[in-house]
């Protein structure tokens, strides 16, 4: 793979990935005025596992669903193989292809608007839907555990903005880094797929560092104090990759569910801090289970509201269920009727959705008091396969 000599800042001969990141090198593209930095900020994307799923969150999220526009493997291949070398490359900061400035009679391979922009811990994530394996005829392929959600009670899914044959999952700290890598992707798949629908996330509302800050979400209560963290191997062996039960193609893998969820923020608003705290079984400032006092005192089931979110959702209450939450808040404009249209965008990775999400989501959907101010717009499962090693493409081993 060629590389542009503008993109050569960080140095000739030096290789992306775990190397140039472990030596603290920030790889940055061409007209940056600040060229070395200290701080690293390409994450490594070839690895055992797809970086983006335990990575710790990034600021940012651009998500996107792609449909392929006819049934045919070796254009799935072709776009594969063309969207991993740009993967490669954006997560490193460098630009697509020939990069942004090339011939002037052609269009430019990248388009350009991250020229100057450092990798920001872009990490892109890709995976496989149901839909993917009935359009291409792969059903000998596909694992049992990759069935359309069931419905829930109260959900009102839009089918514009649910499922797909493909989608992406961009994180990056600069949310132009995210919306570059997602627009080049979509512009690689012409002709091949087409964006479905796309969703921008920001105020990350789940950490994987727990000595880091938890964040916020859009009802102002810290959200992702109980979430698995980005070095718990033995949780995420457990909980997060798929392993021997699954197919070859996909062990190392995960499955990702999404969930665009619209938060009634204005009858929120308007709750009393106590009715809030009671929903969520924990207090509004500190963010500490009922019966504790410190944020990461452990859940005492005994002291919790009996319908309380984090009751029903602990793996204490589910038999030891627990998945990898990864979502973003959203606001994208307003109802037409006054009112935000603003939510969560809800991202879960886990072993088995059977086991993971959907019972979780069952328990909530029955009995939650949340759900009086929230309702799931939006709906997606996808396979997503191992990472990556050098010279192969996302999801060699379930195509070829
Ligand atoms: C099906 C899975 C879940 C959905 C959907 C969901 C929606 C949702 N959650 C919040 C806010 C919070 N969730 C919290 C904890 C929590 N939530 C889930 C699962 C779903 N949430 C789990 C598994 C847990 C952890 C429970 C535990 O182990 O104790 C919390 C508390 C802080 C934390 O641990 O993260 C908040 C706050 C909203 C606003 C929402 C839909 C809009
Ligand atoms: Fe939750």
């Amino acid at each position: 793979m060629a590389v542009s000599r503008r993109s050569l800042l960080a140095g000739a001969g030096l290789v992306a990935g775990a190397g140039v990141a472990a030596a603290g090198i920030s790889l940055v593209r061409p007209g940056s005025p600040e060229p070395a930095q200290a701080a690293p900020s390409a994450v490594p994307f070839h690895g055992p596992h797809q970086a983006g799923i335990a990575t710790p969150v990034q600021d940012r999220l651009h998500f996107a669903a792609f449909d392929l526009l006819e049934p045919s493997l070796p254009k799935a291949v072709a776009l594969l193989k063309a969207w991993t070398e740009a993967a490669v490359r954006m997560t490193a900061g460098q630009e697509v292809g020939g990069g942004a400035l090339g011939s002037p009679l052609a269009p430019p391979d990248d388009t350009g608007e991250a020229l100057g922009l450092p990798a920001s811990r872009l990490t892109l994530t890709v995976g496989f839907g149901p839909s993917f394996f009935d359009r291409l005829k792969l059903g000998d392929r596909r694992p049992g555990a990759l069935r359309r959600l069931p419905h829930f009670p109260a959900d009102k899914l839009d089918p514009a903005r649910s499922d797909g044959d493909l989608c992406v999952q961009a994180c990056a700290d600069d949310p132009q880094v995210a919306v570059h890598a997602v627009r080049n992707l979509a512009r690689l798949a012409f002709g091949t797929a087409s964006v479905r629908w796309s969703q921008l996330g920001f105020g990350k509302t789940s950490s994987t560092t727990p000595e880091a800050q938890t964040p916020r979400n859009l009802m102002g209560f810290k959200d992702g104090t109980n979430n698995i963290a980005f070095n718990d191997t033995a949780t995420l062996d457990k909980h997060v990759w798929v392993g021997d039960e699954g197919p070859q193609w996909l062990r190392g893998g995960s499955y990702l569910v999404a969930r665009r969820i619209r938060m009634h923020v204005e009858t929120w608003d308007r709750t009393s801090l106590k009715e809030q705290e009671d929903i969520f079984g924990r207090t509004k400032g500190e963010g500490a289970p009922y019966g504790g006092r410190r944020e990461h005192d452990e859940v005492d089931l005994a002291r919790q509201p009996a319908d309380s979110h984090v009751r029903l959702s602990n793996p204490g209450s589910l038999g030891g269920v627990r998945i990898l939450r990864r979502g973003y808040s959203f606001t994208d404009g307003t109802d037409g009727l006054g009112r935000l249209d603003a939510g969560l965008f809800f991202i879960a990775y886990q072993r088995n959705p059977q086991s993971g999400f959907i019972p979780i989501q069952r328990a909530l959907a029955r009995q939650d008091p949340l759900n009086e101010y929230i309702q799931h717009i939006g709906s997606g499962i996808w396979a997503c396969p191992p990472g990556v090693a050098p010279g192969q493409f996302w999801g060699q081993a379930l195509l070829t």
